[in-house]
């Protein structure tokens, strides 16, 4: 088993990516914490992971906490040295995108989406790394970015920055933390059928347009980028560090 032993925290975990990745995590032996956004419905859900990774014979527990509250981090770190003593791996996945139009793009929504896929993300990794330096045996943490943030979309432009932003602080944190041993990196998701771009993906000839730009013939499933991040938490990647991995079916390269 790939993380036998480690405590991994995963943000944004009730369902969709980060679900997958907190079940992979406990499948490859890791104990879990279950970070999610405090709603009833996440609850529910959270809840429900617990149960099933309790099927592996591992351990999950439920943090509800906005993520795009400053404090989350602590109170995630806090949850796993309570439960489990320490913090091995963070995964840095909670995140929205309501898509919507530049020009008049309402202020609270660019404020929003900054702050809970960016501001918070930067609080929760630096909390999440002051707790790996303290145990003094390294660490991984591990950034959800996207595609999109080598790439715009004009119904993203308060969206692909953050992600952007999430990609370069894995980089600077590669610089900021390798003398504690902690690696830092991002896994860069192509178009995942989820929860999050459901309505977008209903228009017929979005999706499949989306599933021509890909060479695989397919949109991902959460399943898809579970092993991605698995491999970038785990001792296989142990010299992998501000390191990008493009998770897209080929998306990208897709040009002509
Ligand atoms: N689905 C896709 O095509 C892609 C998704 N991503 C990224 O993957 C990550 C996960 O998204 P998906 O699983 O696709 O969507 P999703 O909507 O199914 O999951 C998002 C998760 O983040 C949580 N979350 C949202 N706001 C939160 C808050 N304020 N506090 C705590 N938790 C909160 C949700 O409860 C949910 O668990 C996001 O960061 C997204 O930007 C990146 C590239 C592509
Ligand atoms: C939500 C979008 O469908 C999805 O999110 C991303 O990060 C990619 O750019 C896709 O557009």
């Amino acid at each position: 088993m790939l993380l036998a032993n480690k405590t991994v925290i995963v943000t944004g975990a009730s369902r969709g990516i980060g679900r997958a990745v907190a079940l992979e995590c406990a499948r490859q032996g890791a104990r879990v914490i279950i970070g999610h956004s405090g709603s009833a419905q996440g609850r529910t859900a959270a809840f429900s992971l617990m149960e099933e990774i309790s099927g592996f014979g591992s351990h999950g527990i439920e943090v509800g906490s906005d993520a795009a509250d400053p404090d989350t981090g602590a109170r995630l770190v806090t949850a796993a040295l309570d439960a489990f003593g320490g913090v091995d791996v963070f995964v840095n996945n909670a995140g929205i995108c309501p898509f919507h139009s530049f020009l008049d793009m309402p202020r609270e929504t660019y404020l929003r989406t900054v702050d809970t896929n960016l501001n918070g993300a930067y609080f929760a990794v630096q909390a999440a790394a002051n707790q790996m330096k303290k145990q003094g045996s390294g660490g991984a943490i591990i950034a959800v970015s996207s595609i999109s943030a080598l790439v715009g979309g004009g119904m993203q432009t308060h969206y692909t920055p953050t992600k952007a932003g999430l990609h370069s602080l894995m980089q600077s944190c590669a610089i900021a933390l390798g003398p504690y041993g902690i690696r830092c990196n991002t896994v860069l998701p192509g178009t995942i059928a989820t929860d999050i771009n459901q309505e977008d993906l209903a228009d017929e000839e979005k999706r499949a347009y989306m599933i021509r730009r890909t060479t695989l013939g397919r949109l991902g499933a959460p399943e898809d980028i579970a092993g991605p991040v698995v491999f970038l938490a785990s001792d296989m990647a142990r010299y992998v560090t501000g390191a990008a991995l493009l998770v897209d079916g080929g998306m990208f390269v897709n040009l002509q």
